[in-house]
């Protein structure tokens, strides 16, 4: 009694009352966070390598300094040293393995219905696109999928590539002013030019704005035969709002991150959560706006002018709206959010790739002038085949899209108890290898690294972090099979999910090239900022100590430089 009473009377020191109070505060805090699901760990997951978590804080933000630290490869290269496959943790508890294994990520990505997109990326893309492809599951995401899929054949490529050419040369139109006339500085560059940038002949431009806006009107043009008006030298609701959300997004990461995990956090209104909410406005009047001009014209067009009309994107959407047969039909808001998903994931990553590109023209002059003068040769604008056939161009494409994915990973979850299969043994925290397959529990989360497959000396060679796209003359690079529907890459992954738009990316990205070497050289500027890629919706370069997206790079006319 005497000693219940002296514990008591402990509580009266303040010192003791402020640990017991932040303890207590600290136990709610975890149980009112729990996180939705908790797998159930296999004993070879938990004997994965991996990072240890910070002492004391552990638990609250995981291996999140590693992971900030390291934003645009997303991987730490410590951790890749550990292993291909391994794991880590997430804020919260959140234990996440990780895997640039081929084999274990084709397998993940090929079973679809077992492996799905995982809640917080859905929940996060879904705010943005709506109930899209890119939110889509099982049933609704073949019936999506099958009714969108015409819009990206080769054949429709092939027709789009004259609009694509009419937006290139409309760019190219703006840059030159950028670069002859001060009037559209303030267009040309998010920030003004130090001294030391402005150089006769030259000027500083912020090509991740313009590419944004090509990009944007491509889509507009080539798949709902609408001119969006982004590449006009004047401000655009579309574009300025996509740009706000994008470079407000991710301010608040760890919060971000939070909010996906916990319902309980969704409602507190931060900066990019407005913006988020703004911008979907804006891209849902448009929407509506195309869908109702499109019904009312295929309402009023005779059906036989139809017969060899590629249908683009939005003849597709409207008339699945319309079908009668339910497996082949399309709701309103499905229809809505099909646009927002293709204007949004068609634009993004396709201006994300132009810019790197450019950026890596900039710093490898030789390769620039050799790519410049393959342009050269061929006619001002070549057709389809003629774009596939330029070896250089090809080998510049795929070396930027290996070196700089605007997908750099992609989060998986498994619905099931499952194995994956691994064709690289992993050394356990024990010492023990795992050697061929790793079972592991229900509600797992798996990060796949699409950028350190790519970027890894044993396939790609010793050269592996260098631009070389020389590289791909050896026929036996990569050295391994990389689950990809494109040049040996995994940027547009594979299996039921890959990227629907991976054909009309790369004419996009080659036509937008031509065009632009053949009337502009880049440079880096002399001032030379430190320009980096962040992780965002899709990758998106950034200048040290500047706020926003943006990728400066000194350009002059070709007549100036020759
Ligand atoms: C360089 C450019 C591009 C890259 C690297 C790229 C990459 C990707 C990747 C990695 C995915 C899979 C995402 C996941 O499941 O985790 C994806 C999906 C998707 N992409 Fe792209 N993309 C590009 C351009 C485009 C374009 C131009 C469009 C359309 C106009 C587009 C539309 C889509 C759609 C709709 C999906 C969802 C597919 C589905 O789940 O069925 N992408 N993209």
């Amino acid at each position: 009694m005497e000693y219940a009473q002296r514990l008591l009377g402990l509580l009266d020191a303040w010192p003791v009352r402020v640990v017991l109070g932040l303890t207590l505060f600290y136990v709610c805090l975890r149980i009112a966070l729990l996180p939705p699901h908790r797998p159930k760990q296999t004993r070879e997951v938990a004997n994965l390598p991996g990072p240890p978590s910070p002492p004391y804080v552990g638990w609250l933000i995981g291996n999140m300094g590693d992971i900030a630290e390291f934003r645009d490869t997303v991987m730490h290269p410590d951790w890749i040293k550990m292993g291909w496959t391994g794991r880590c943790q997430h804020i919260f508890g959140q234990e996440t393995i990780w895997t640039y294994d081929p084999v274990a990520m084709g397998s993940i990505l090929q079973q679809a219905d077992v492996w799905q997109r995982a809640d917080n990326t859905e929940r996060l893309l879904g705010r943005i696109t709506g109930s899209g492809l890119l939110t889509a599951k099982g049933a609704d995401h073949r019936r999506q999928r099958r009714i969108v899929n015409p819009a990206f054949s080769t054949n429709a490529i092939k027709a789009m590539i004259p609009t694509m050419f009419d937006k290139a040369d409309l760019c190219a139109n703006i840059l030159g002013q950028c670069v002859d006339d001060d009037s559209l500085e303030h267009f040309a560059a998010r920030y003004p030019p130090k001294p030391e940038d402005r150089v006769a002949g030259a000027r500083k431009v912020d090509l991740l704005a313009l590419m944004s806006k090509l990009t944007q009107d491509v889509i507009g043009a080539a798949g709902f035969n609408t001119d969006l008006e982004s590449l006009r030298p004047k401000e655009n609701a579309l574009d300025s709002s996509i740009q706000f959300m994008l470079n407000t997004l991710f301010d608040d990461t760890i919060i971000l991150m939070a909010q996906n995990l916990f319902w309980s956090l969704d409602k507190i209104p931060l900066r990019n959560r407005r913006a988020m909410k703004a911008c979907r406005g804006v891209m849902e009047k448009l929407s509506a706006r195309l869908m109702r001009d499109r019904a009312a014209q295929l309402a009023t067009e005779p059906e036989e002018a139809d017969e060899d009309k590629v249908p683009d994107m939005l003849d597709l959407l409207v008339k699945a709206n319309m079908a009668e047969r339910e497996d082949q039909r399309l709701s309103d808001e499905e229809v809505r959010s099909q646009l927002l998903t293709l204007l949004f994931a068609g634009s993004t990553t396709t201006a994300g790739t132009i810019c790197s590109l450019l950026r890596f023209m900039a710093k490898h002059p030789d390769i620039q002038a050799r790519l410049r003068e393959e342009i050269e040769s061929t006619e001002e604008r070549p057709n389809f085949e003629t774009l596939n056939a330029l070896p250089l161009l090809d080998a510049v494409v795929r070396e930027t899209l290996r070196l700089e994915p605007p997908a750099s990973c992609t989060v998986r979850t498994n619905v099931q108890d499952t194995v994956i299969p691994l064709s690289v043994p992993v050394r356990g925290r024990d010492g023990t290898m795992i050697e061929k397959a790793l079972p592991v529990g229900k509600g797992s989360y798996v990060f796949l690294s699409i950028s350190s497959l790519q970027q890894h000396p044993d396939v790609w060679g010793p050269d592996a972090a260098e631009f070389n796209p020389d590289r791909y003359k050896d026929p036996t690079i990569p050295k391994m099979n990389i689950p990809g529907m494109w040049g040996g890459l995994a940027a547009f992954i594979s299996g039921p999910h890959h990227c629907i738009g991976f054909r009309l990316a790369l004419a996009e990205i080659k036509v937008a090239t031509v065009t632009l070497l053949r009337h502009f050289s880049f440079d880096e500027l002399p001032s030379k900022p430190d320009i980096f890629i962040v992780m965002n919706v899709a990758s998106r370069p950034e200048v040290k100590g500047e706020s926003g997206g943006q990728m400066p790079l000194l350009v002059r006319r070709v007549e100036a430089t020759a």
